[in-house]
Order: structure tokens, then sequence, then C-alpha cells
């Protein structure tokens, strides 16, 4: 028996193989209509429904039974769910259930359409008995059921207030360098969108005991969004990783439990990040760097110690996120008094392009919709012409030769079915029977050479509207403190101006005397001595 008490890790940076009660999955119902779920066990009838707890979407029911332990990236087949008692509450309560909208306004409420998390807790209200009816499979659709991930929650999320999306936070973690091992400060926390992201970049293990690990101390200052936020971690299994603290940072800053977090990456998305900045410095700032000319309560009294937030060895990459260029221009200026270098602006101007076959062709099928049927060029359209015709004729052959058998068995006494005496018919008639539509169509598809999907020119199309502009992206360094103690290391171990010979010299004879060199040292003796050694030897050896 395994002792060991489990570890759950979050499906976020470990999903495993299958689906699993208690956690987190996202249904997508279609391309871009995400909707996150968490799983419920089998244990009863649950709000009237026999099979447990129920996801309703416009693509038909999905009793949360048939989406446990599947392989991620299943198809789930809609079931037909048993509304029985579900059903009789309603009547009981006088409501007139019956009708479409009713339906369609109860389903809505509970996926609360894209954005909601479709939770229910389940009950026992059939007496504690803890079965459910097995799904029967409906022919109303299907979805597929994905893992989470910070890509898939940025879209499918509950909106709490503005997010940042993926084309911007993979971009902000890369040039913050948020690397296994980081420690991140974030603010706000907002609707976690970010923190989602910025927990897996960080992710290095779970801490124990007194342990650092790759971390994100996030801030929010909103208590509802806050608490959600909270939440939200707790049931993302996220504890340890992210901690949130509830907080207006532009006065109390970033130490937590007035400790420093120490950290080597910072995301400010506030409204006003030049407010936050002054905490965010090694040294205590002057007071004419405090935006209101003096610092806050409680960091006024110059004889307390400065506790710095960031990490005090390591040099720390800033990025702020503002929607306008008023922001930047305060931050950037903010930025600039502070110490910080390197600082640049970029705008993320990311376009979804639309890949597809622009197919035009006599070849192609008619089964699929984008489809030109008609001949690309000319010699397209003899040659398809030449195959279709051969086909024909092939087809007329055979035909005939049905007809010229129908016939004989017209004169004898053979039975035969109404086709084979139509064929018959048309044969007395001397007429060449043509393809029904079908049989054109199946003639068509045998002769085509590609599959479907290979058929005509491969585009891109970008959308038509280009919705690109989110935020303007400042990023800034703030280096190592630099000490007399790290000066004297450095020199030591670099000496300026004492160095034996010229590294990398650019002169090839002298590259080839130093190569010379460096081999004879690495050899037992030089090339003369060896000589030297060999000519006593020998003359040993000759008397
Ligand atoms: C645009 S949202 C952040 C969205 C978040 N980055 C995301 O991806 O979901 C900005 C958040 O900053 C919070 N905020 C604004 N001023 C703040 C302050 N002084 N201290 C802490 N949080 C603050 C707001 O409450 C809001 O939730």
């Amino acid at each position: 028996m395994n002792s060991k008490p489990e570890v759950t890790i979050s499906p976020f940076l470990d999903p495993g193989p299958r689906t699993k009660a208690h956690s987190l999955a996202i249904l997508q119902l279609s391309r871009d209509n995400l909707l996150p779920v968490y799983l419920q066990p089998p244990t009863g009838e649950h709000d009237g429904y026999a099979e447990g707890a129920v996801v309703n979407t416009r693509y038909g029911s999905f009793p949360h039974s048939t989406m446990l332990n599947v392989p991620w990236g299943s198809q789930i087949r809609a079931s037909k769910v048993d509304t029985g008692s579900r059903g009789r509450k309603r009547k009981r309560d006088g409501a007139d259930d019956t009708s479409r909208e009713a339906t369609a306004a109860a389903s809505e409420k509970e996926s609360e359409g894209p954005g909601a998390v479709a939770v229910a807790t389940p009950t026992k209200e059939n007496g504690g008995a803890p079965s459910v009816k097995q799904a029967v499979a409906d022919s109303s659709g299907f979805i597929h059921i994905l893992p989470p991930t910070p890509e898939l929650w940025t879209t499918s999320l509950p909106h709490r207030t503005q997010v940042v999306y993926t084309p911007d936070y993979s971009y902000i973690l890369h040039r913050i360098r948020a690397r296994p091992g980081s420690t991140l400060i974030e603010a706000g926390a907002g609707s976690g969108s970010f923190s989602h992201a910025a927990v897996r970049a960080v992710y290095n293990g779970y801490p124990s005991a007194g342990q650092r690990k790759g971390k994100v101390f996030s801030f929010e200052y909103h208590e509802e969004r806050y608490h959600k936020m909270k939440q939200e971690i707790s049931d993302h299994g996220l504890d340890g990783l992210i901690h949130l603290t509830h907080r207006d940072v532009y006065n109390g800053g970033f130490l937590v439990d007035g400790r420093s977090p120490q950290a080597d990456a910072i995301f400010l998305d506030l409204p006003a990040p030049w407010e936050a900045l002054p905490h965010l410095s090694r040294r205590r700032p002057p007071p004419s760097l405090w935006p209101s000319g003096a610092p806050p309560p409680g960091l006024d009294d110059p004889t307390k110690e400065w506790i710095s937030p960031l990490h005090p060895r390591k040099t720390v990459h800033l990025c702020t996120f503002s929607p306008c260029i008023e922001q930047v221009t305060r931050t950037v200026s903010a930025m600039r008094r502070l110490g910080w270098v390197d600082i640049d602006m970029v705008e993320i101007a990311n376009r979804r392009l639309h890949a597809s076959r622009d197919r035009v062709g006599l070849n192609l099928v008619n089964f699929d919709r984008g489809v030109n049927n008609s001949a690309k060029d000319v010699e397209e359209a003899v040659t398809r012409l030449a195959e279709i015709e051969a086909r024909f004729r092939e087809h007329a052959a055979k035909a005939r030769s049905r007809a010229a058998g129908a016939a004989a068995a017209a004169a004898g006494d053979v039975d035969m079915d109404s086709d084979d005496e139509n064929a018959g018919e048309a044969a007395a008639n001397g007429n060449a029977p043509r393809p029904t539509a079908e049989e054109e169509e199946e003639i068509k598809i045998t002769t085509n050479r590609l599959p479907p999907w290979m058929e005509g020119r491969l585009i891109t199309r970008g959308e038509p509207e280009i919705k690109t502009h989110t935020s303007y992206l400042v990023f800034a360094v703030l280096p190592m403190e630099w000490t007399e103690e790290d000066e004297a290391k450095a020199a030591a171990k670099y000496p300026v101006g004492q160095e034996q010979k010229v590294i990398g010299t650019i002169d090839k004879a002298i590259r080839k005397q130093e190569r010379r060199e460096q081999l004879q040292k690495q050899q037992p003796g030089s090339k003369k001595a060896r000589r030297k050694e060999r000519d006593e030897k020998l003359g040993e050896v000759l008397g």
C-alpha cells in the first residue's frame, strides 16, 4: 500500500492523461466558445436530473458522468437526460416551463453563457443512495473536453475586469524573463488571466516548508475581486504558488507580512503605475520622487529600515501595461528618475490569420463549403471533360450490356427487377442511359486525384477588422546594485591590464604561433627535446 499522501498538482501544470472528478475541465462548444466546468462525481440525482450533474448547452445536455475518466481532447456526445423530478418540481412551482423559451432560458442560466464556470454541487436528494441513471446518447450534438491551460482559461474565465490576453502576456513573460524559479510580482490581479500564465512560467515545483521555489506574489485592492480570485487559486490547486494579498499597492507597497518577496520580475497592470514605482526601489527614494512629494503614511519615518521588495542580488525586469500614451509618458519619466534603464515601449499588434484552401476547379467535390465548381483553366476543363467522358462511356457500356441481358431475359423467362426493365426499355429505344445525379457525383469523387483537404491553393486571410490595440507595454530594467566588494571580486577575477597575452588576437601569424605554443605545452616534451632524447637513446644503442 502506498502510504505517501497524494500530491494534488494543479490541472494547469499537469492535467494527467484523463479527466477526473473535482477538477477543472474546459468544454469546447465551438471554436471560440469555451465553458469551464468543475467535474462532479456521480453521487445521485442532482437538481432533478437522474443522471447527476448536467451541463446544458445549445448542442444538447452533457451529464458530468459522461465526461469523467476520459482522455483529454475526447469528443463527448450529448445525452438524453431524464428531467424526472425536475419537471415535477417546476410544475409544483406553477411555472409553465414547457415552452421552448423557458427551456432555453434555463439552459442559459445553468451555463450562464460563455465565461461562467458551470458548477454543480452534488446532493443526495434521492435518499442518499449514490447512484445515477446511465446516460443515453442523443443526436443533438457533441462537444470536446480540453485540459485547462492559461490560454483556454483566458478565453473562458469569468471576466471581472479587462484582462491581459495571450499575445500580450506571452511577450511580457518573455521580456521580463519569467522562468522556472523566478519570483514575480503582479498588480492588480483583476480576473487572474495574467496570474495563470505567470504561475506556469515560474513553476518549478510546490515548495515545502521554508523552501524557495518559483512563485507569483499578486496584489488586488478590490475586495470582491480579491475574494473571487482567492477562491479560484484554491480551486485550481495553485495555493503555495500564487500568494494573493488584498492591498492598495500605491500606498501599501509590495512587502508580504513585512518581508521582501525578493522579486526579479514585475508586471504592473494598474491605472497609475508611476504611483507604485517608488515602492520598487532598492533604497529609500527621496520624498521628491513620490508622486505626492512625500512617502505614503507608514513609510515616512527615515529612521526605519527600508525593505526593498526586489531581489538584492539579481537584475530586475519590469513591464507596465497602460492603455493610453499619457500614462506611458508619466510612467517612463518616473522610471527614469528612479534609476530604471533600458526603457522601451512596445505595442503588440496581434492579428489572427485564417488559413484555408482556395479551391477552384472541376475536380472538387461539392460536399464542402467554399468550393468553386468551375474549371480553374482551359487545360483543366479539357482534361476533366475527357476523364468524365471516359467514365461515362464506361458506364454506358456497362448499362448497355445490362440492357442486352435484360432484353434477352424478356425474350426468355429470366426473372428481373424493375431497374433492369427500364434499362431494357432504354436499350430497345437505342438510348445510352445517362448516369443519375448521384452517379455523376460518385464518378467525380472516384476520378479525383487529391484528397479534399489537399485541393486548391493554400491561402491565409487576416481578420477584416484589426482590433489589436489592448495596451502599450513599457519595459525597463533595474540592474543589480554594484558594491565596492563586487568591484574588487570582479577585478580579481578579470584583471584588466595584467593579462599575460591578448585574448583573441586578430593577426593570423600570432594566432598560429599561439596555437603552436599551446600544443607544445600539452605534449610531454617539446619537439626539440624529444629529438634530443631520441638521438641520445640511439647513441646508447650504437655504443
Ligand atoms: C485591468 S485589471 C488587471 C487584470 C489582470 N492583469 C488580468 O489579466 O486579469 C486592473 C486591476 O487592478 C486593480 N487595482 C487598481 N488599482 C490598484 C491598486 N492601487 N492596488 C491594487 N490593485 C489595484 C483593479 O482593482 C483591477 O482589478
